[in-house]
């Protein structure tokens, strides 16, 4: 099913999401919704936090045909050079706004996958941009979060038209 995405600056976005203790049935159908909702909002990761379930899950899948989805339960990410590089951001729960954002190259991934098997990966490029992104949303912090005040403001301002604009589409 098809789940709401919160939008900044909703308070809700800032809690801080808890482990996973047990991959229940109930887990596994959020599962399969926040990919098919990744889908749906042409995005390439998703967090659970962002539908508003503040455990530490993760969804992701850079697949060309949207057919590869990965799944990152209590996921770690280790930076593992002090080499930042920028990368131009957006954020499903920031609709429509884009910018530069600086992350560390190279990051190491610890987490379950799930069926409960250990994932310890190694990743650079736009896969270990994403799973920062989406670190941080289990964090309670938005990329907007690392950009000047004014641009934090007109992020705000643009989410509040996108928003106006679909409520009229319906
Ligand atoms: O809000 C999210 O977590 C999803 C977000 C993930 C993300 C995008 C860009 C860089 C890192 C992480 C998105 O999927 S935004 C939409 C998108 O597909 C995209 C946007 C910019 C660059 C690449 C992809
Ligand atoms: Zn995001």
């Amino acid at each position: 099913a098809l789940l709401p995405i919160l939008s900044y600056p909703d308070p809700r976005l800032r809690t801080i999401a808890k482990p996973v203790k047990e991959v229940t049935a109930e887990i596994k159908t959020l599962i399969s919704d926040m990919i098919e909702t990744m889908y749906d909002a042409q995005g390439i990761g998703l967090a659970a936090s962002q539908v508003d379930r503040h455990i530490q899950l993760i969804v992701m899948d850079l697949s060309e045909d949207k057919n590869a989805p990965r799944v990152f339960i209590n996921p770690k990410v280790t930076p593992l050079v002090e080499e930042k590089q920028p990368y131009e951001e957006g954020c499903l729960s920031v609709p429509d706004v884009y910018d530069k954002v600086e992350r560390p190259k190279k990051v190491r991934i610890e987490a379950l996958d799930e069926n409960g098997d250990v994932i310890d990966e190694v990743v650079e490029g736009l896969l270990a941009v994403c799973i920062q992104h989406e670190m941080d949303h289990l964090n309670g912090v938005i990329f907007v979060d690392y950009l000047s005040r004014l641009k934090q403001t007109r992020a705000r301002d643009k989410v509040r038209k996108v928003l106006k604009i679909r409520e009229k589409q319906g």
